[in-house]
């Protein structure tokens, strides 16, 4: 398994461009399911998880051309004949089941496997199937995989108990190809719901009120061929201001957008940073020593999930004392553990986490346990003093595109180990 070697102390300078988000590739790759005509994407991110969905899909009888360096891919799903998601795909990647939503809206039925408890919660997936029931599908959970069937989804109103971001997306896929109008309400307003609605849109799908809590799809009897772009990462970006900021760096983003990041820059600037935002690039010059900042995560558009492990990191050498709370997942700690390794100085209590700043952090070794919580350790690396070796990279591969060529452009030094 890979390990990543980081000589920390070394201040981030220079431009590194931001890739396609993640969390908008998945989702909107899975949308091409839902029609015989081929679609293509650009900006598409090379990342594990893109390999894996584009495996699974491969497996339902989708033609596949993919150009990795250029980032385009295009999906036919004109002879879509299996309608199944393994185990074996589903378990390494929890957003396989979006595949669920456009694959019983198409085929009228599908087969996905449970995706399972993971690192940072038991993540179930019972809203999507409640979603998908009440449009009329009949859905059995046996011998640990979804069985849903029906003829044809009918628009109904949906109403999620939580915001869920991929059981909006995979009812609002679902919901294009249904007979009549489905509102869901409680709707996540992430960034990456309406970019997978601009392109559903695009491929004929009647869609109004993405980025708001209540999306209205009007169904239609097909939907066609479309080229669409995915948008920035934003965590990615998020994830690299924050490696800036602790080492004390002067870097520029390009490629990037700081439109949905308002909450994100907000905490740097308190955090002392000085910000400037041009169009698609964002440019942080921190200071010498951050100043602690405090945050609550919660659904878009408060402050994000998958940045509560990197602004931990940042907290670990910033003068004063943060309150961390962390309310999406159960188990989204797992970091502080190993950022105590490194001479952190963290207290946990429940989903609470006080984290004092210390002057310095050490290196060490350390393992990787989720990828978010992967890249607070890559932030506390850089900045502690000598070598830390990261074990179980395997999870960045699942998020960060070319993660050790980015950081040592921006001046980090960084070293893959077999
Ligand atoms: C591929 C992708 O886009 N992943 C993102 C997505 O994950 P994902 O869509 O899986 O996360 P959700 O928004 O669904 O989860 C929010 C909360 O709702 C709970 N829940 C969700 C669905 C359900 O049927 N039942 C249920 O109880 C979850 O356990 C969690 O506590 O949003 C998360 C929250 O912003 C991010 O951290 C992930 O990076
Ligand atoms: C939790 C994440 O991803 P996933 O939902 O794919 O596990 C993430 O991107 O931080």
């Amino acid at each position: 398994m890979d390990k990543l070697l980081i000589t920390g102390g070394t201040r981030l300078t220079g431009e590194a461009r931001i890739s396609g988000a993640k969390n908008a590739a998945l989702p909107i790759l899975c949308a091409a399911l839902l029609t015989r005509e081929p679609v293509t994407f650009t900006n598409v991110p090379q990342l594990q998880d893109i390999r894996t969905l584009l495996a699974l899909i491969a497996q339902m009888g989708v033609k596949i051309d993919r150009d990795e360096a250029a980032g385009t891919v295009t999906l036919d799903a004109g002879e879509l004949n299996n309608p199944v998601a393994p185990y074996e795909r589903v378990k390494t990647m929890r957003a396989s089941i979006l595949v669920l939503g456009p694959l019983v809206a198409r085929c009228g039925e599908a087969r996905v496997s449970l995706p399972g408890g993971c690192a940072i919660g038991a993540r179930p997936v019972d809203q999507h199937i409640k979603g998908l029931q009440a449009m009329g599908a009949q859905v059995k959970v046996e011998h640990g995989d979804i069985h849903a069937e029906v003829t044809r989804l009918k628009g109904a109103r949906l109403f999620t108990d939580m915001v869920t971001v991929t059981g909006t997306e995979n009812l609002m896929m679902a919901a294009c190809l249904a007979d009549g109008e489905t509102v869901i309400e409680n709707a996540a307003r992430e960034p990456e719901v309406v970019d997978l609605a601009k392109c559903l849109m695009a491929m004929g799908a009647r869609i109004s009120g993405a980025g708001t809590d209540v999306i209205r799809v009007q169904g239609v009897d097909a939907l066609h061929g479309a080229t669409h772009q995915i948008m920035p990462d934003r965590i990615e970006t998020g994830t690299y201001l924050c490696a800036a900021a602790a080492t004390g760096g002067d870097i520029r983003l390009t490629g990037t957008s700081s439109a949905y990041l308002d909450i994100v820059v907000d905490k740097l600037l308190d955090a002392g940073c000085e910000i400037d935002v041009e169009r698609d690039e964002i440019r942080l010059r921190a200071p010498k020593r951050l100043k602690a900042v405090s945050l609550r995560t919660a659904p878009y558009p408060a402050f994000p999930t998958d940045m509560q492990a990197q602004f931990m990191a940042i907290n670990c050498v910033a003068e004063g004392t943060a309150v961390i709370r962390e309310t999406i997942f159960e188990n989204r700690f797992m970091h502080a553990v190993e950022l105590q390794r490194l001479g952190a100085d963290i207290r946990i209590d429940g989903n609470t986490a006080v984290v004092t700043g210390v002057a310095r952090l050490d290196g060490a070794t350390v393992m990787a346990t989720d990828l978010r919580a992967s890249a607070s350790l890559v932030v506390a690396g850089l900045v502690a003093e000598g070598e830390t070796l990261i074990e179980r990279i395997y999870h960045l591969d699942r998020g960060y595109e070319h993660l050790e060529q980015k950081l040592s452009a921006l001046g980090a030094q960084v070293r893959r180990q077999a």
